[in-house]
């Protein structure tokens, strides 16, 4: 009987990142937050971790998740669990991508080279934010073995729309992830209190100040493309203030922004299922189910809540992304069990990051892909395929 167990063990725990004497990083999502809090400056940290308003959403999209039991089943397990998966043409070795995050680098330098790095480590994407350090080619390059998607801040100029676009496009970039849902500034006490917004400061610029147009619409005539002092890096700030997102945009817009490229086209954001069928009709690849981790709005609804309602709605027509509040395998599995075809993780990946680059990273994806892995298995599944509402039971939150 040892021995069985064992051997099953042996098995079921091979890729774990076990380390004799303990591990670099902490194992634990609340142990990961609190390492990198301590770790970060304070106006930094709060940046990453803040929410909108008192954050109760930003609580919602965790807590959402313990009012789903998975039903684990036994005597069922008879060849190795894949959780590997393909969207829109992109192997993933998890159903795990990293979430765009703007103004990455306060978490550690040369922040999105490290992070597609990690990423194309563990063989998962990072969808690279529109508001990064490093130039969208730059990061392509850092990471040329990875599968990289782009998000793009639709700005109100659409010149530089189509150059972020094509920019993206050149640069071996799979898919274009247009965010749907920051076309006004959330309310963030955390920010506020510190009186600290990161692209007022040059952070998050990379991909404008190294774009021709973006200097085309300049308020005043800087020394040329790139940030080299303070007095460019102001006027860089303030053009940027202006030209980032176009509020005006309509579904009708997909047809546009797909006739300036053959990548395929998601919106993220989504939360409503009228809007994602909506959107799906304009065009949409792919949907995104997000509430942006509760950053814009708060008493907005916790996106696990949204998603059985938008993948009724999608209804397999096009793959569905999922964030806002994923920690564990297990809420990955909850996620994919409710309709999700994959899900991204924010602020996990930063804390990553933040206590050790690349590697940090790595570390957090590869603690996802464990648990998920040991949990797909456990509830009977040897790939995600087969996963479906009948995983879950709805149960009392704690
Ligand atoms: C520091 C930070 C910056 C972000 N910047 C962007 C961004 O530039 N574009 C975007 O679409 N979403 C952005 N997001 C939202 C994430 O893509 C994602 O929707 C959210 O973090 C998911 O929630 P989670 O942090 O609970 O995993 C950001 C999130 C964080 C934490
Ligand atoms: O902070 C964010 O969540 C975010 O997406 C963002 C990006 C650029 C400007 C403002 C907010």
């Amino acid at each position: 009987m040892e021995e069985c167990c064992r051997m099953v063990y042996a098995g079921s725990y091979q890729s774990h990142t076990f380390r004799a004497g303990g591990s670099a990083y902490p194992f634990g999502a609340d142990a990961l937050e609190e390492a990198a809090r301590l770790k970060l400056p304070a106006e930094s940290f709060d940046y990453i971790a803040g929410a909108a308003g008192r954050e109760l959403t930003a609580r919602a999209n965790i807590a959402a998740f313990t009012r789903y039991g998975l039903i684990y089943r036994v005597l069922r397990h008879n060849s190795p669990t894949d959780p590997a998966v393909t969207l829109l043409g992109t192997p993933l070795a998890l159903p795990v991508l990293l979430a765009p995050a703007g103004a990455a680098d306060l978490a550690h330098p040369g922040a999105e080279a490290e992070a597609a790095r990690g990423a194309a480590d563990v063989g998962t994407s990072l969808v690279l934010s529109a508001v990064t350090s490093t130039p969208l080619e730059d990061v392509a390059a850092a990471a040329p073995h990875g599968h990289l998607w782009f998000q793009l801040a639709w700005p109100g100029d659409e010149q530089l729309a189509r150059s972020l676009v094509h920019r993206a496009e050149k640069a071996g970039y799979a898919a274009v992830v247009l965010m749907g849902d920051c076309y006004a500034a959330g309310w963030r006490p955390r920010e506020l209190d510190h009186g600290f917004f990161p692209y007022r400061h040059g952070h998050g610029l990379g991909n404008y100040s190294s774009d021709p147009r973006f200097w085309e619409l300049a308020d005043h005539s800087p020394s040329g493309p790139g940030l080299p002092d303070d007095a460019t890096r102001a006027v860089a700030a303030a053009t940027w203030n202006r030209v980032f997102t176009r509020p005006s945009l309509a579904p009708e817009d997909l047809a546009t922004l797909k006739s300036w490229t053959h990548l395929p086209v998601l919106v993220k954001g989504v939360c409503d299922p009228g809007e994602a069928r909506c959107l799906v009709d304009a065009g949409a690849d792919g949907i995104a189910v997000s509430n942006h981790g509760g950053r814009q709005l708060d008493s907005g609804v916790a996106a696990l809540d949204c998603l059985p309602a938008v993948a009724a709605a999608v209804s397999g027509r096009v793959p569905l992304l999922f964030d806002s509040g994923i920690r564990t395998g297990t809420d990955v599995l909850i996620a994919l069990a409710l309709g999700a075809d994959a899900v991204m993780i924010g602020r996990p990946w930063l804390y990553g990051l933040a206590l050790g680059g690349a590697d940090g990273v790595a570390h957090v994806l590869r603690c996802l892909k464990d648990e998920f892995t040991s949990a797909l298995t456990l509830t009977g599944h040897h790939t995600c395929a087969t996963l479906s509402p009948s995983d879950l039971t709805p149960v009392r939150a704690p």
